[in-house]
């Protein structure tokens, strides 16, 4: 099986890149998604707040890959050639994984903040953002759980500074060649 993640600082074409993969069939591990699961089987309400408390409880408990560790099995029972993960925000989890499946690709998206402020300014998502300090902030967030660390262990590098279409033809023709090899 070949395990792909996508990284990414936030609004840089994650989402794009997962819409995709779904698109061909190509089966998405969303890690929220396992933690929600998880908040689900702890009882607790279907909340922002019940995510962090388990995502937090989790880090503390199993250090910084603990999102990474219940999310293997999840991955490793998908019936699929080519499996793609949403949601790696450290070098702890890339390491993970790397250990965990032999044919592991990280592909790193490079947006640069004037873009993905202009594009998140316009995704009129709840918690997108009205001014770019907000997004400064935001970066720093997640460079502080080592989403920085994790794109420079990146095998590929992809620009979205193009055109949506640019960027989802270039996705859609590295997927193609994950699943012919
Ligand atoms: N090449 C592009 N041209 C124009 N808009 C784009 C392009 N790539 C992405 N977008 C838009 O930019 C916004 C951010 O992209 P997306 O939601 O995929 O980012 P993300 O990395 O998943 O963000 P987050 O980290 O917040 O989840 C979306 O509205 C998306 O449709």
């Amino acid at each position: 099986m070949k395990v792909i993640a996508v990284v990414g600082m936030p609004g840089s074409g994650k989402g794009e890149f997962s819409a995709i993969a779904h698109e061909m069939g190509i089966p998405v591990v969303v890690m929220g998604d396992v933690i929600r699961e998880e908040v689900k089987n702890q009882g607790l309400p279907p909340t922002d707040e019940s995510m962090g408390i388990i995502a937090r409880g989790l880090r503390e408990k199993y250090g910084m890959a603990a999102i990474a560790h219940i999310c293997v099995p999840v991955i490793a029972r998908q019936q699929a050639a080519v499996v793609l993960v949403d949601g790696v925000r450290g070098d702890a989890e890339v390491t993970l994984f790397s250990d965990s499946f032999p044919e592991f690709s990280l592909v790193s998206i490079e947006t640069p903040l004037n873009t993905r402020f202009a594009r998140l300014s316009e995704r009129g998502r709840s918690d997108d953002l009205q001014n770019i300090h907000e997004l400064i902030v935001r970066d720093e967030r997640e460079c502080s759980f080592g989403l920085g660390k994790a794109m420079e262990l990146a095998s590929v590098k992809m620009d979205n500074t193009g055109t949506r279409e640019e960027f989802q033809e270039k996705v859609r023709k590295y997927l193609t060649g994950m699943k012919s090899i």
